[in-house]
């Protein structure tokens, strides 16, 4: 019997959820519930064992300044497999803190270097002018989205052949104040700055689930071969 259970791995639960972003877990356990799958949620914090390649889809939300310190120097032991999962194409999606943490730094307000990951080529700073709050609106690839942003961050794409905005903006900030775009796609991975949660805006929710059984159907082909 096929396997109809989707493995989600959700990055630092505890820590990375101060702007609701877990509603963006609950949209997807719906809609994928709607289909006839069941999930399965492991929320992997500090210390925790993970390996990417036992998932189907990875998801890591916001969180403020101090949280992102501490989780970010736990993270760096997962690097290997996170960069393999998402250069194979496997969708994750990151938001705010979490999509922060995925460039080479986030330089705070308080002076501090957070160290990300240095998966994708960005950077993160802080400049005195704005924090980066309100409604925000832009074009995606699936359509219009609407959500919220808050944060003092602001995002610059360091390799633009390889980097693509996940939106173009039509209100609020985005990125950062200049650059009038929304976040990051590469391959299936997506950063957002969105809160609201995003994927309220189920053309985006729809199109990750899709994205989610792609990825489900190949791993546990792999499985069975292997078997
Ligand atoms: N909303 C968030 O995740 C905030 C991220 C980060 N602490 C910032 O202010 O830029």
């Amino acid at each position: 019997m096929a396997d109809k259970t989707i493995k989600i791995a959700y990055l630092y639960e505890d820590l990375m959820n101060t702007y609701g972003d877990s509603g963006d877990v609950k949209v997807i356990r719906y809609l994928l519930d709607k289909q006839g799958y069941q999930t399965k949620v492991d929320n992997i914090s500090l210390d925790d064992k993970f390996d990417a390649n036992d998932y189907d889809f990875l998801f890591f939300g916001g969180g403020q300044d101090f949280e992102q310190t501490v989780v970010a120097k736990d993270l760096p032991r997962h690097k290997e497999t996170i960069e393999n999962y998402i250069n194979a194409g496997n969708p994750m999606l990151c938001i705010c803190g979490g999509y922060q943490l995925m460039g080479d730094y986030y330089k705070t307000n308080s002076g501090i270097t957070i160290k990300g990951l240095g998966i994708l080529p960005l950077h993160t700073i802080f400049k005195a002018d704005k924090r980066m709050i309100g409604d925000t609106r832009y074009m995606t690839e699936w359509g219009e989205v609407k959500a919220f942003e808050n944060h003092s961050g602001q995002t610059y794409f360091d390799n633009t052949n390889m980097l693509h905005p996940f939106g173009e903006m039509i209100e609020g900030y985005g990125n950062n104040p200049q650059d009038k775009v929304e976040g990051l796609r590469y391959k299936n991975f997506i950063g957002s700055y969105s809160h609201g949660p995003l994927l309220r805006n189920t053309n985006v929710a729809n199109a990750i689930v899709k994205m989610i059984l792609k990825r489900h159907e190949e791993r546990t082909a792999n499985e069975v071969e292997s078997v």
